[in-house]
């Protein structure tokens, strides 16, 4: 097993007066692509916002490439090679495709060459690159978001349920593209509610219940083992598929 680019221990995140995290503990191997799995409500969501220091941890430890993050701030996070699609997406709508690309390159102008490799993922934003990102379908503004987030090399990749709201036939080019960067081993944890998207995609699985992770393992464990996933996902992934 490859090691750990990013580890929560025993991480506790409060909103308000709620205690959401209740000691998630959690392991992102280098290179590959974990699912994060769960019932809605389970956490999903505020574990990468956590994560991101959207939210603050009140107890347990981040780490990232072997540097404690759990105070990092949102900015320093980003400039460390984190990059984060949150389930909104965070595109600009009154801006041209373009724009919203050329505002995620952080260190300067677009590398034409890796934007070529971007278009091959994504036809469409070639196609609409001067539309205003508003204009564009529900799975292109998923995919400008995708787009922005690797418009340089990244080491984590973090996306929020890339899957959402969109048409199967869509989710099927996504799985495409995601297979495609995962085969330049960029480290990816992905939210997903879409089991047969999860199953396509997943090397490792975290299942999350209450709070907390309630089952690690491997992604093809889980995919092959029917009383497994009726225990873990239940009613969600009924709910989902
Ligand atoms: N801003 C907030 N204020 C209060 N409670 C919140 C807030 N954000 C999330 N929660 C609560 O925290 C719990 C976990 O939410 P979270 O969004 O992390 O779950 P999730 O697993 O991502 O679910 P979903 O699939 O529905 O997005 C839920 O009970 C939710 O109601």
């Amino acid at each position: 097993m490859s090691d750990a680019l990013l580890t929560l221990a025993g991480v506790h995140t409060h909103i308000g007066q709620y205690h959401i995290l209740q000691g998630v503990d959690l392991v992102v191997p280098r290179g590959g692509l974990t699912m994060l799995l769960g019932r809605n409500g389970a956490g999903k969501t505020t574990t990468l916002r956590t994560i991101m220091g959207l939210w603050q941890a009140s107890q347990g430890q981040i780490t990232f490439d072997g540097r404690d993050i759990t105070r990092a701030h949102t900015a320093d996070l980003a400039a460390s090679g984190i990059a984060y699609v949150p389930e909104d997406m965070g595109i600009f709508a009154g801006l041209t495709v373009r724009e919203n690309m050329v505002l995620a390159a952080r260190s300067g102008p677009m590398d034409q060459k890796r934007l070529a490799w971007i278009y091959e993922l994504f036809p469409a934003l070639e196609k609409f690159w001067n539309w205003p990102a508003g204009n564009l379908s529900g799975g292109q503004k998923q995919m400008l978001a995708i787009a922005r987030a690797i418009v340089e090399p990244r080491e984590l990749l973090i996306v929020d349920e890339p899957s959402k709201g969109l048409a199967p036939a869509i989710i099927g080019h996504l799985i495409q593209a995601f297979r495609e960067l995962k085969s330049t081993h960029t480290t990816i944890l992905m939210v997903e509610q879409n089991f047969s998207m999860a199953t396509a995609l997943g090397d490792t699985v975290a299942v999350m219940d209450d709070g907390r992770v309630v089952h690690a393992g491997s992604m093809h464990e889980l995919a092959h083992d029917g009383d497994l996933q009726r225990r873990l996902l239940g009613l969600s992934l009924d709910a989902h598929q």
